[in-house]
């Protein structure tokens, strides 16, 4: 039986800026993170993202604004669990966005992306999104800062 867990993973960009969350705990804290968490058993993954940007930076964004861009598949040595990770991105959103206790939202221009603080796969497929491309790629952990392999390509749809 195949072991994963579904997460979102949410990016608000137009063609200047790009919104990251410095995240203040938990998993990935002290990372710039997009936004997301798991999908809930009683929600669909879109209603998961809406609800995550909501309590990560108290933005709302609307199912139809969002974009479906990628999906990334992690697993780490010594855990079965796979995360199966929905990235979508979007323009529109109502609201300003806040710190929480979870997250610090800023934003920033494509030429000063801060990778050297962000997941080492984010350099991987970031090009992609910020090109428009769909994408799925497969990135396994050793340990939480090293990517032992990966695969990433270009997706014709989603
Ligand atoms: C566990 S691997 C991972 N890469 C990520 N990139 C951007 N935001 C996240 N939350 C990410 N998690």
């Amino acid at each position: 039986m195949v072991l994963k867990k579904v997460y979102t993973l949410v990016f608000l960009r137009n063609e200047k800026k790009i919104l990251l969350g410095l995240k203040k705990r938990g998993f990935g804290i002290n990372k710039w993170n997009g936004f997301g968490g798991k999908v809930e058993q009683d929600e669909s993954v879109i209603e998961a993202a809406i609800r995550e940007m909501k309590e990560e930076c108290c933005v709302t964004v609307k199912k139809d604004d969002l974009k479906s861009v990628g999906q990334l598949d992690f697993t780490f040595e010594g855990d079965p669990v796979m995360m199966d990770v929905r990235v979508f991105s979007g323009v529109v959103y109502y609201g300003t966005p806040s710190e929480t206790d979870e997250m610090a939202p800023k934003w920033f221009t494509y030429d000063n992306i801060p990778f050297d603080d962000m997941w080492p796969d984010d350099r991987l497929w970031f090009p992609y999104m910020l090109n428009n491309k769909l994408f799925y790629g497969k990135f396994h952990y050793k340990d939480l800062d090293t990517i032992s392999n990966y695969d990433i390509r270009e997706l014709k749809s989603m």
